[in-house]
């Protein structure tokens, strides 16, 4: 079993002004939390720090006790964090077998295998592995940059509002290859807009505002914390509304 421990991390765009403060989290193998929290509150930036493509201030990443701080995107890789980001995450020129191909590079003799492995759980992939990025639906889209990332066998994978911008059908299927991805034991951590949707589908949940933890709980308490319905699900009785409006970052 891995554990990614992030230790009060404090992150941002500028040297002295920080956009998370002291955020802190632990995922084990196979278990999904979600993050949630008002527009511009910093979920985005808490991914971005934790894959270290923000400015790191103070605080430390650790992946089964092994500090990340610090490293190349390439290295954290390596020891086995994936990264989707929610917008440019695949190469549009190139077909869905390059596009897997470029995700396991780490792994040249074992590509052919993995991508079988991988494109088990993304039948639609499978079925388009010839076919150029560019000619895919943003659904299939986004299944693509969440299975190049798992080419490298990753312990947990970071994911930055996969849903975004998607037609209902393929909110529910990239929902459900997520869990998909979460039972065979990879480590979920994830931002989601639709906060009610987010929390059914974790264990745990982290409010983000104003760059602060403002809760981290079990989703099930979270899912019946008046608060949290108030001010992230919609208010009581909402069907699965999200939780914020606006464009995503
Ligand atoms: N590349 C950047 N450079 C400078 N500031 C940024 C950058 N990206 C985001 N920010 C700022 O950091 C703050 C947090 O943004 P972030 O995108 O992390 O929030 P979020 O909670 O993910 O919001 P949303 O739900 O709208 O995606 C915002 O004030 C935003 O304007």
């Amino acid at each position: 079993m891995s554990v990614l421990e992030i230790d009060r991390l404090t992150a941002g765009y500028h040297r002295t002004i920080p956009t998370i403060t002291e955020v802190s989290a632990v995922l084990t193998s196979g278990e999904t939390v979600a993050v949630i929290g008002p527009n511009g509150a910093g979920k985005s930036t808490f991914i971005k720090a934790i894959f270290g493509l923000c400015i790191q201030h103070s605080g430390a990443v650790r992946l089964d006790g092994v500090s990340l701080t610090g490293q190349p995107p390439s290295k954290i890789v390596a020891r086995g964090l994936g990264y989707v980001p929610q917008v440019s995450n695949v190469f549009a020129g190139l077909t869905v077998r390059e596009n897997l191909e470029m995700g396991g590079y780490l792994q040249r003799r074992e590509i052919r295998r993995r991508i079988e492995e991988v494109t088990e759980v993304f039948p639609d992939l499978r079925a388009a592995l010839g076919r150029k990025a560019e000619q895919l639906s943003g659904g299939q889209r986004n299944m693509l940059a969440l299975a190049r990332a798992l080419m490298t066998k990753p312990a947990f994978v970071l994911l930055d509002e996969p849903t975004a911008g998607l037609s209902p059908l393929y909110v529910d299927r990239v929902w459900a290859q997520v869990r998909q991805v979460a039972a065979t034991g990879v480590g979920v951590l994830i931002v989601e807009q639709n906060a009610r949707r987010a929390l059914e589908a974790a264990q745990r949940g982290l409010v983000l505002v104003e760059g602060k933890v403002a809760m981290n709980r079990p989703s099930t308490e979270l899912l019946g914390n008046p608060e949290v319905i108030e001010l992230y699900l919609g208010g009581e009785g909402s069907a699965s509304q999200p939780a914020t409006t606006g464009e995503a970052s």
